[in-house]
Parts: structure tokens; C-alpha cells; sequence
């Protein structure tokens, strides 16, 4: 490519990935690819002037302002920063400084994650507040960023004052926030950065007052009206009652600046909110005018970029995922690896395009990072390691149903367009852990939808894989170790629950909770169940043709037979027992039946109580464990009750009973 278009290219890219940070909130791109490709351009444009334009993205400040808000024009521009990614360029930034000046000394700041505000005090009372915007102006929050608990709205001391700092969203918060977005159908915010540009320009104050806000301030315009270096400024902010990021540091020289960096590397991980590097700042404030400015950032100042962490590993295979929507995913499954500080064992590779575009193979060598908190992402592949493989090949049929796959137009993303496809119906998932069947705890309602959304559980199998996922599972918004190891704990214990509730739980149409019993007392087992004729299911008396031919069209699908076969591998009880005395909690227990039971004859609760063991006793006394009790009873449950006898109701006993 020739010099002139691959500078046009990167500054149409680089273009478009601002509109999506910085006016949608919605990246596309990973920072650090950002960031290369500016750098990239940065040098182009140095090295070939005569393809300079006052336009480039170079120049620019990469802000939006969205039309719902006021705008503020800035009394003094709101800059960026420039960048450096190593040690080496960062002596290089110091020694760009040492030509213009020196005796200087250097204040190290964590560069906090968020987004940029310049806010207005009179006689120390809170006036105003704006966004960076392009840098001139921005857009007036005034009354979002009123609603930040911990900024000051009177200070210490009535001076008219403009400070700027970073709002950012806290990670706890940010879970929160995620939390409630997935159970309004809403996309994740990708990280706490998009969520608190997403959350301060929102038009209802009283939804970025519940979102959490928190502030950092850092910089006063016209400083050296009130201090002589940044590190009075920071010491100054906290005096008038600002909140001040407390970990900057004051070096004497490049050396001891760059013996601070893993010293902040190592204490970033430890902070309840992300940073993604440090800001290094010329401390002598009256040095900074002679140092000056580029069109876009200042030159005393410059940004130490962490590198966000990445590892290598391998695919072993890729996975394709159907969401709610009927949209397919498809899903590398990796090779464990630790990144940031947790195991990852699958990333989402977006789409088709995604995958051709990197052309990611199955056995290729991987790099892959967290985008944002919550989802692994494959960035790249290690072509040196290729040997052989495939070229990734797209599905045209459902992973799940087998339908047919659209791919609509205008779209990278292909559809399941079956309204009764399984994979789709996350409500089968829902059924089949509910109370009412497996009673699986702790994987209620919202839990299946949120591991739905994430790709973890698409078919009742994945349930019982979840626990591969621990250490991811213990990342995701509303999760932590306690809440995953109960889950895990009972998906574990539902493998032996009563073989009825999982066939009433598999969603078998027409088999309800009774039929499955029904079904179970003269098919035992999963084998004679899947093997049972129509002829056999109707003769048994209950069962109509209409139960008879679902139940036979249920276990003639072969992804059924397939599914099922899973399950039992996983140790699944697939055997009806009608439970029998010792192991039983009647067994050894004395009953009084009164009252007019619906369900059965007293003679049929009777002997139901004698197989399970208990005994049936006429008259109540102290002896008496429990009293059934139907409706209209009378003298015999006045006698229990005064005697702290237990009643059971005729539901509680069928529950017990399994009747
Ligand atoms: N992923 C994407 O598609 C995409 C697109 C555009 C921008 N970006 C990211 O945003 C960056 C560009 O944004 P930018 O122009 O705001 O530059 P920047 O975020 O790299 O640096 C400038 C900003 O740092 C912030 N900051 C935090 N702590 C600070 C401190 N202690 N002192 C001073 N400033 C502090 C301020 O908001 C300031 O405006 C890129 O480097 C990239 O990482 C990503
Ligand atoms: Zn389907």
C-alpha cells in the first residue's frame, strides 16, 4: 500500500472507533489497538509532511457533543494527552522536557479510567459542570454531576475556582450496573469507563444518581494563581475538600520516575477501580508555558500507558451459540489460561467477520485479553505457530435445532429462524431448573437468563459443564465465590433428585408433573421410557394417544436421544424409585388420618404410609408424629394442635410421598 492511503485509512479508522468511544460509548475497538494505530499515524505524519492535514485525529480531540445538552465553551481548552507505551519512551519524554528546561522534578498520578470534567465554584458554591467535548467545548452535566456523593458542592473556602478531573464508575458499581441492564434486556456497558461516559450524559438525573458515581480531581485552571507546583495543586484541591487520588509521587529524575512504574503496576490491581496507567506531569508549575503545547496536548505532561494484560493460548475448538434473539455466536474454547488474575477457558469471537478478518483457526496460537471486566476476546493470531489448520468455516445450520441459518442484510450476524428452536427458548432452560422440577437453587430465573446472555448455558447439558467455568463464573457482574460454590453445589445435589422431576423438567410436551410419575410407575427407567411402543403407552390407563405420541415423537429425535445420553454421563439418577421404608422419613413414624382427603381413600393413605414404613394409628396422643389432615376436620385436629402435633396437609404428604 502506498504512503498517502495507508495514512488516509488509519485516519478513517481511527475516526470512526472515536465516534464509537466517545459519542456512543460503544467501542469497537480494544484501547490498545486504538492506541497503535495512532502512534502509527503519529509517526506516518511526522515522517511525510507533505500529507499533513489540520483535520487528522492527530490534531483533533476526540470527543462528541450530543445535541440533548446544553453546550459550555470551555474558559481554557480541555486537552488530551500524549502517549508513551515503555520505559524508553518515557526517558524520551523526559529528555524532549530536559531540552527545554531544567531543574525540574516530575509528579506521577494514576491516570484513572473514566471521563473528563472541568467544574465551576463561586464564593465556593457548585455552579457548573461540563464534559470535555472536542476540547473548546462540551456539553453542560451540571445537574448529573450534582448527584456525586462524594463532591463537594460547598468548599472549605468561598474562592472562585475551575478545577478538572475524572469521573469514574467504581467496579462494584459497575457490576451493579451491569446487572441491571441485563435484566432489562439492555447490552452490557463494556467497561467502567463507557458505563460512566454512558451514565453522565444521561438526560434523567435520578438514573446516574442510582448508578454511583465517584470523582478524582486533579488539575486547576489558572493554577499559578493559587500554588507553584502540581503537588501543592493536588494538596490544595484536598484542603478545599475535593476528593485527590492519594498515590502521586514526586520524582528528582528519569531514573527514580521509571523505578515508580511497577511499583504502580503492582498497586493498580489492588484498587477497587481501573486506571490504565500513569500521568506524568512536569511539577514546576511556572516551567509549563515555556515547554508548551502541541495542538492536542500539552508537552510537560505525558501519559505511561499500562499494557493491558494479554496471553497466548491455544483453541481447541470453536463452540457456535444461539442467543435469545436467535443470534449465533461463535465461541473459542481455549486452552486455560491465567489473565488478570482469573482462569479463562472460552472468548467470544463476535461473528464471522470477526473470525475471517484476524483469520482465527482452530489449533492457531491465540492472544487473548479481557475487553472491559467481564468478557474474554481473542485479539490476534500467532501466525510463526500455524501449521496446518482449517480456515474457520461458518455454520448454515443451527448448533441446536438444525434450522436453516439467515444471515440478514446490513448485518454481520446470523439467525436461528426457528420460533420453536430450543436454543432460542431459554424458558426450557428456566423450567427444567425450576422448583417445580429439578429444584436446582441459586440457578433461578435471572441466573439463567444472565449465563444465557453470556454464552455459558445454551442447552441442559450446560449445566452440569458449568462448574468448568468457575473461575469465570466468580468474575461475572453479581457473582462472587460464595455465590458460585452454592450453585455449583446444587447443580451437584440435583443429579440425584427423583427421576420424575427430570422427565418432567425435559419439557416433554403434555407430560406434566403427574403424567411424568404416571409414565415412571410403568417405565421404570430411561431405557424402557425411550423405548416404550405407542401401543404400550396407551394401554396404560391414564395415558391418551395425545401424551402417548408426544412422549414417542419426544424420544425419537435423535439430538434428544443425544442430549439425554449426555446427562446420563454426568451420573444423572435416570431410575424411578418408589422410595421404600428405612431410607424413607415416615419409616418408624406414627400417623392419624382425619378429615375428607381428596387425592385418596383413607385406606390408600393408609397403605401408602405403611410401605413407606410408618404406622397408621386411630386416636391422636403424644405419640402421634404426625396428623394428615383433609378439609372438614374437627375434634382430632383441635386434640393435635393442643398437643404440638404436627399437621400435614394432604399437598405437603403427596410432595413427601411422591403420589
Ligand atoms: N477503543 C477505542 O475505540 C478508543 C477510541 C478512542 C479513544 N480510546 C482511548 O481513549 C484514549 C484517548 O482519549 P483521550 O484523548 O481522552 O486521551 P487519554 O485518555 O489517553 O488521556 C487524557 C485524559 O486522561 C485523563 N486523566 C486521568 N487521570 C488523569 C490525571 N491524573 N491527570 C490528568 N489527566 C488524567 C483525563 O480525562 C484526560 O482527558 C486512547 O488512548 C484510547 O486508549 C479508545
Ligand atoms: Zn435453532
Amino acid at each position: 500500500m502506498i504512503i498517502k492511503d495507508r495514512i488516509l485509512e488509519l485516519r478513517k479508522m481511527i475516526n470512526e472507533a472515536n465516534i464509537a468511544y466517545h459519542t456512543e460509548d460503544k467501542p469497537l475497538i480494544s484501547d490498545f489497538e486504538y492506541d497503535m494505530m495512532l502512534k502509527e499515524l503519529n509517526e506516518l505524519e511526522e515522517q511525510y509532511p507533505e500529507y499533513d492535514d489540520p483535520n487528522s485525529p492527530t490534531k483533533k480531540i476526540g470527543g462528541g457533543i450530543l445535541d440533548e445538552f446544553q453546550k459550555h465553551t470551555h474558559s481554557t481548552p480541555m486537552m488530551s494527552l500524549g502517549n508513551v507505551f515503555n520505559e524508553e519512551e518515557l526517558r524520551g519524554f523526559y529528555n524532549k522536557v530536559n531540552k527545554v528546561v531544567d531543574n525540574f522534578s516530575i509528579v506521577s498520578e494514576l491516570k484513572i479510567d473514566g471521563l473528563a470534567v472541568s467544574l465551576i465554584y463561586e464564593q465556593g458554591k457548585f455552579i457548573k459542570a461540563a464534559t470535555r467535548g472536542n476540547g473548546l467545548v462540551g456539553e453542560d452535566v451540571t445537574q448529573n454531576v450534582r448527584t456525586i456523593k462524594s463532591l463537594p458542592l460547598t468548599l472549605k473556602e468561598p474562592i472562585d475556582i475551575e478545577v478538572r478531573g475524572e469521573i469514574y464508575m467504581s467496579h462494584a458499581s459497575f457490576k451493579k450496573a451491569n446487572v441491571e441492564r441485563l435484566e432489562q434486556g439492555l447490552d452490557l456497558f463494556a467497561n467502567p469507563r463507557n458505563a460512566a461516559a454512558g451514565t453522565i450524559r444521561q438526560l434523567d438525573s435520578k438514573v446516574v444518581a442510582k448508578r454511583d458515581l465517584s470523582i478524582f480531581l486533579y488539575a486547576i485552571v489558572n493554577a499559578k494563581q493559587y500554588v507553584q507546583t502540581q503537588e501543592e495543586l493536588l494538596k490544595y484541591l484536598k484542603h478545599l475538600g475535593f476528593p485527590v487520588n492519594p498515590y502521586f509521587k514526586v520524582a528528582k529524575n528519569a531514573d527514580e520516575l521509571i523505578s515508580y512504574i511497577s511499583e504502580y503496576d503492582d498497586l493498580r490491581k489492588t484498587l477497587p477501580y481501573d486506571t490504565d496507567g500513569i500521568v506524568v506531569k512536569v511539577n514546576e508549575l511556572s516551567l509549563h508555558e515555556m515547554i508548551g503545547y502541541t495542538a492536542k496536548s500539552p508537552k510537560f505532561a505525558t501519559a505511561y500507558k499500562f499494557e493491558a494484560e494479554k496471553q497466548e493460548t491455544v483453541i481447541k475448538g470453536i463452540a457456535f451459540q444461539v442467543g435469545r434473539t436467535g443470534v449465533i455466536t461463535p465461541v473459542a474454547e481455549l486452552e486455560p489460561v491465567l489473565i488478570s488474575g482469573s482462569m479463562v477457558s472460552r472468548a467470544t469471537l463476535h461473528n464471522e467477520d470477526y473470525v475471517l478478518g484476524k483469520d482465527i483457526r482452530i489449533n492457531d496460537y491465540v492472544l487473548v485479553h479481557k475487553a472491559g471486566e467481564i468478557i474474554p476476546e481473542v485479539l490476534s493470531v500467532n501466525l510463526d505457530k500455524r501449521t496446518n489448520q482449517e480456515p474457520f468455516k461458518m455454520i448454515d445450520t443451527c448448533p441446536v435445532c438444525g434450522s436453516h441459518l439467515e444471515r440478514k442484510s446490513g448485518e454481520a450476524d446470523y439467525y436461528c429462524m426457528n420460533e420453536n428452536c430450543t436454543g432460542k427458548n431459554v424458558f426450557s432452560l428456566i423450567h427444567f431448573a425450576s422448583r417445580v422440577a429439578m429444584d436446582i437453587e441459586s440457578l433461578g430465573e435471572k441466573v439463567v437468563l444472565l449465563l444465557h446472555d453470556l454464552t455459558y448455558l445454551q442447552t441442559i447439558p450446560d449445566i452440569y459443564k458449568l462448574h468448568l467455568y468457575k473461575d469465570e463464573l466468580m468474575e461475572l457482574p453479581g457473582f462472587g465465590k460464595k455465590k458460585v460454590e452454592n450453585l455449583l453445589d446444587a447443580i451437584e445435589k440435583s443429579k440425584t433428585q427423583t427421576f420424575d422431576r427430570f422427565i418432567f423438567g425435559l419439557g416433554i410436551k403434555h407430560v406434566g408433573a403427574k403424567v411424568a410419575k404416571l409414565l415412571l410407575k410403568h417405565f421404570p427407567t430411561i431405557d424402557d421410557l425411550m423405548n416404550a411402543s405407542f401401543e404400550a403407552l396407551i394401554d396404560i390407563h391414564e395415558i391418551g394417544e395425545q401424551i402417548a405420541s408426544s412422549v414417542v415423537q419426544y424420544f425419537s429425535n435423535e439430538k434428544n436421544i443425544e442430549m439425554i445420553n449426555e446427562l446420563r454421563s454426568f451420573g444423572i439418577n435416570m431410575a424411578y424409585q418408589v422410595q421404600t421404608t428405612k431410607d424413607h422419613e415416615f419409616s418408624g413414624k406414627t400417623f392419624v388420618l382425619t378429615g375428607t382427603l381428596e387425592s385418596f381413600s383413607r385406606d390408600q393413605a393408609s397403605s401408602i404410609i405403611e410401605k413407606l414404613g410408618g404406622k397408621v394409628s386411630s386416636s391422636v396422643s403424644s405419640k402421634t408424629n404426625y396428623l394428615l389432615a383433609g378439609s372438614d376436620a374437627g375434634s382430632k385436629l383441635r386434640k393435635a394442635q393442643d398437643l404440638g402435633v404436627y399437621v400435614m396437609s394432604e399437598e405437603e404428604f403427596k410432595e413427601k410421598t411422591n403420589e
